[in-house]
Parts: structure tokens; C-alpha cells; sequence
């Protein structure tokens, strides 16, 4: 039987770095289809225990104990930083989005929950506190706090994170036209250990070398030059360190881009892949390709999407 929803919340799937901007840059996708990519939680009913329940794709990705799930962390988290204590909530998340693939899963799950208990009982903290905590909650995750999956889920679109600014982060413009094809293989790659590969420093050349990119590629959307800015699309920090975990990626690119794909990269610590086509007609064959050649079983998903300018938000019947 159909359970009655007091209320239904929604965030979407992002992808991290966007090749160019390691932990500073990250971008929300929904498909072209209309579809919704991502986790979606039902508040049920107010009860006198916390208790949650789940469905969807990829639910035999999390762990069985309800009480290791984000979203309950979330509930106990948002409680202790409001300070006081909370009516308890009968909960069930749509898992949607596939768990430790590059879509910022975990990000979503919790963006979803504090987005959803904010709103809930009565919006006490604001836009910028409420993402300071979803980036904590997402940091106990990985392993360090990086704002580039909760900021585009949370708030939609094309985020930059601005470290040191009250701000937190600014949204920029994004090419309306471009369709970005996702190919998560359906093999888990956990963030964490993704992270653990990574250089603990950079040279100074290096390091000029990535900010050059990046600045290049911000400029370019700012300028409106998408030749600039498709040429700008090259990850110098993690993919390096990550190949060997995605040793297919050097090959798809090279057959992709061949056919007139703009770029292929890592989407956030991987295995999903991202393909930036500049037409939809490419972006359908591009997902064509990637789901046969890099597709490796049942849990895949590859999907045509397009920038989402919505994050979370709540869901109307
Ligand atoms: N609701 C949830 N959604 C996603 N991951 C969850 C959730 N609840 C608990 N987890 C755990 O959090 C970790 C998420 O791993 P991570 O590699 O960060 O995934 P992703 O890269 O997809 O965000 C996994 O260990 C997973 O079991
Ligand atoms: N900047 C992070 C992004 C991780 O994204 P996820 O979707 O894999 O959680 C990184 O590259 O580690």
C-alpha cells in the first residue's frame, strides 16, 4: 500500500572538479528527458522514534543499518547544531543515485536531508550555514570537507567555491547548448579512497599550471568563448593520480573526441565518466558509445543531461 507523504523533497546528482576545478568546481545535471536524477526523501509521519526506510535502484549499495545512513547522521547533525531537541520523523529515501560513482551520491543523500529538515521546521538556519553543515556532514564522508558536490546540489547550476569568503561559493555561467553525457559503469569507487591516490603537493609550476586552466576556463564562460573554454578543459591535479583506477579513460577519450566530442573527464572522484557534447544529436550517440564500451553491468547508468539550474528543493504531488 501506498504510504501518505506529508512531504516530498528532491536534490540532483553532480558532478565534482569538472575536470578543471579539483575541489573548487562542481556542476548539478538533470536529464534531458525531464527525468529527475537523484535521491528524493519523504517525511511520513511525525513519530516517537526516528526510523527510515528506503527504496529505489540503488538501494542494495548502502549499508543495511538504517542508523549508518546519511540521512539519519543528517537528522542528529542538523538537531545538534540547532541545539535543541527535535519531534522524531518517519523517513523514506528514494536512492536513486548509484553509491560511491562519481554523481555525488552522498552529497545528494545529504543536501536531500538537511534541505528537507530546514525546511520542515520552519527554516531556522540560513543558506550559508546550511551548506557549512552539509559540507561537514559530506567531509566525515570522504574523508575532508569539499564544498563541490553539496554547493551544485544544494543550489543548482554551475558552482565556484570561494575559499575564505563569507560567500561560500558563486554560481557562473554555463553553456545553455551543451549536453553532458554520465557513464557510471556500475562498479564502486568510494571518494575516500579515491582521495588517499592523490599528490599531497604540487610544484610550483604545476601549481601554475592548474590555476592557469582554471582561470581560463572561468574566463571563457564569463567571455562567452566556448572554443576557450572547451580548450581549457584539462584536470592536472587529480586525473593523473587516478587513471590507474580508470584505465580506460586515455582510449574513450581519444575515440570520442575523434567524433567530435568536446571533452571527456572524471566525474568527481570517478568511475563515472562526463562527455561535454556541444550538439544533442553527438550527446545521443556519445551515450550510445559509452554504454557499450565502458558499461560492466547491471548497475550502469548512463544518461543525457543538461545542466540542472535547480538544486533541492520540494517536490508538489
Ligand atoms: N544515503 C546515502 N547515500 C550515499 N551513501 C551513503 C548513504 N548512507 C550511507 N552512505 C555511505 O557513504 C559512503 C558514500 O561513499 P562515497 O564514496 O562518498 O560516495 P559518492 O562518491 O557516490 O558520494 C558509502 O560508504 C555509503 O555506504
Ligand atoms: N572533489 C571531490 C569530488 C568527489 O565527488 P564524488 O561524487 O566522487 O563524491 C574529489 O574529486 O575527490
Amino acid at each position: 500500500m501506498q504510504k501518505q507523504v506529508i512531504k516530498r523533497y528532491y536534490a540532483p546528482a553532480s558532478t565534482g572538479n569538472v575536470s578543471v576545478g579539483f575541489d573548487l568546481l562542481g556542476a548539478a545535471f538533470e536529464p534531458i528527458d525531464g527525468s529527475l536524477l537523484g535521491d528524493v526523501l519523504d517525511i511520513l509521519a511525525e513519530t516517537p522514534q526516528l526510523s527510515l526506510t528506503i527504496s529505489g535502484r540503488y538501494v542494495h549499495q548502502l549499508p543495511a543499518d538504517t542508523t549508518e545512513n546519511l540521512i539519519t547522521q543528517a537528522f542528529y547533525a542538523f538537531e545538534q547544531a540547532l541545539g535543541k531537541p527535535l519531534p522524531r520523523l518517519s523517513l523514506h529515501l528514494h536512492k536513486n543515485l548509484p553509491v560511491g560513482s562519481g554523481l555525488g551520491s552522498s552529497a545528494c543523500s545529504i543536501v536531500v536531508a538537511f534541505y528537507a529538515f530546514n525546511d520542515y521546521f520552519g527554516r531556522p538556519f540560513t543558506q550559508t550555514q546550511l551548506l557549512t553543515l552539509m559540507a561537514i556532514a559530506e567531509g566525515g564522508v570522504s574523508g575532508s570537507v569539499h564544498y563541490d558536490n553539496v554547493a551544485p546540489s544544494y543550489l543548482g547550476g554551475l558552482q565556484l567555491m570561494l575559499p575564505e569568503s563569507p560567500k561560500l561559493c558563486r554560481q557562473l555561467p554555463w553553456f545553455a547548448h551543451w549536453r553532458v553525457v554520465l557513464c557510471y559503469p556500475g562498479t564502486v569507487l568510494s571518494t575516500k579512497a579515491a582521495r588517499q591516490v592523490l599528490p599531497q603537493q604540487l610544484s610550483l609550476a604545476h601549481s601554475i599550471a592548474f590555476a592557469g586552466t582554471l582561470s581560463r576556463f572561468i574566463s571563457a564562460l564569463y567571455s562567452d568563448d566556448e572554443q576557450d573554454a572547451v580548450s581549457a578543459l584539462h584536470d592536472l591535479i587529480a586525473e593523473p593520480a587516478r587513471l590507474p583506477l580508470i584505465p580506460e579513460l586515455l582510449s574513450l577519450r581519444q575515440t570520442l573526441m575523434a567524433e567530435g566530442v568536446a571533452h571527456l573527464g572524471i566525474s568527481g572522484a570517478g568511475p563515472t565518466l562526463f562527455a561535454v557534447c556541444q550538439n544533442e544529436a553527438l550527446a545521443t550517440e556519445t551515450a550510445d558509445y559509452l554504454q557499450r564500451h565502458y558499461a560492466k553491468n547491471q548497475d550502469a547508468l548512463t544518461v543525457v543531461c543538461r545542466l540542472a539550474t535547480l538544486g533541492a528543493r520540494a517536490l508538489e504531488d
